[in-house]
């Protein structure tokens, strides 16, 4: 059998599936849909019905093999959706998939381009590892038609669902950090100008749920900004920060000092803009970023990249770094 558009005198109408919304005007008070397609209509609709002068129905018989809209965007939803993310329920034949906590989003490119090579299938995402917040729609799915093959909903669920691999979406919570800051330059330290550096990094930190264990001063000597970036780590720190002195000035003494306590540098130097002179190293498995001075000035900088993704517990790579290039000026 195939799947057709059938009328029916609203009598005998129970237990069938409509196939459009039918729409009620309530003068002043309401203009949308009373019943929505795909309903399944109950006893207890008839007089409704009647009452907006439908005596007959255009329902739907769905064959064996076909899925109606509203059930494969579900079953597609279902499929991608991780933790932290709950599913509304299929409106107009979509359905949004919601941030249920803050934290970073992860979604798998790789199995998005495979749901949506599968014909007529939409699954639309935000891009991978930024922060949502709670409420926020992160993802949708429906398909094209009104009834989709079966065999299509397997191809798009054999594509989305991997052994071994994690959802396609989910969300990361952040975790709650212990932050150290040491701010170098001689400028600060000698008090010729005011620290613009620890408020800054205090308010992005916080934002995410993390605290600033301590703050202290380095000038644009080596040995000290070593040692206070060792103590830090020995006080439990999860993360350092290194302010200032990333550039190519004799007084820019951060990368070395970061390199000099043995740590193992994934890099100095990013492809993105700004934040280009940015360090991401990890001492002990500690994360320690060296920060260039654009972070100061420029709201959204390689810094704001890797800082939520490092707050829900990710560890950077040198690939990370070198993915930043494409699509990474901002500003210059
Ligand atoms: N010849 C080159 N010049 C620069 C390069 C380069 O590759 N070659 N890179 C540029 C980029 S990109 C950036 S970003 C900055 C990086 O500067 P630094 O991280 O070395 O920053 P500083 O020299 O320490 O300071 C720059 C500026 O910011 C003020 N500053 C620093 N820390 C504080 C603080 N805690 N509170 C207030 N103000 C602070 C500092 O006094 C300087 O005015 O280099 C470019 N140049
Ligand atoms: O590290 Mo700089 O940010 O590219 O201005």
């Amino acid at each position: 059998m195939k799947s057709k558009l059938r009328e029916v005198h609203v009598s005998e109408a129970v237990g069938l599936v409509l196939a459009h919304d039918l729409t009620q005007v309530l003068p002043g008070k309401y203009k949308g849909p009373l019943f929505r397609k795909g309903h399944v209509v109950r006893e207890e609709d008839r007089e409704a019905l009647l009452s907006i002068g439908k005596e007959h129905l255009y329902v739907l018989e769905i064959a064996e093999g076909d899925c109606h809209e509203d059930e494969a965007a579900l079953r597609i939803a279902e499929v991608v959706c991780g933790s932290g993310l709950n599913m509304t329920e299929p409106r107009e034949g979509k359905v949004n998939l919601v941030a249920d906590r803050d934290g970073l989003l992860q979604v798998d490119a790789d199995r998005v381009l495979a749901v949506n090579r599968v014909e007529q299938a939409v699954l639309s995402t935000l891009e991978t590892d930024i922060p949502v917040r709670k409420g926020q729609t992160v993802a949708a799915t429906r398909v094209i038609p009104l009834l989709y093959p079966e065999e299509s909903l397997m191809k798009v669920e054999a594509a989305a669902r991997v052994d071994g691999q994690s959802p396609v979406i989910q969300i990361l919570p952040f975790r709650r950090c212990k932050v150290g800051v040491v701010i170098t330059g001689s400028e600060v330290y000698h008090g010729r100008i005011e620290d613009r550096f620890g408020p800054v990094v205090q308010e992005k930190v916080e934002h995410y749920g993390s605290t600033i264990m301590g703050q202290t001063l380095a000038s644009d000597q080596k040995e000290r900004i070593m040692g206070q970036v060792r103590d830090f780590v020995e006080q439990g720190a999860d993360l350092v920060l290194v302010t200032g002195g990333m550039s190519v000035d004799p007084d820019d003494r951060t990368p070395g000092a970061i390199a000099a306590l043995g740590a193992d540098v994934v890099s100095y130097g990013t492809p993105m803009l700004p934040g280009s002179m940015l360090m991401v190293a990890y001492y002990n498995q500690t994360p320690v970023l060296g920060l260039p001075g654009c972070v100061i000035h420029d709201e959204y900088t390689s810094f704001d990249v890797f800082l939520p993704r490092i707050l829900a517990g990710q560890r950077i790579t040198r690939e990370d770094i070198v993915r930043l290039g494409y699509g990474g000026l901002h500003s210059c």
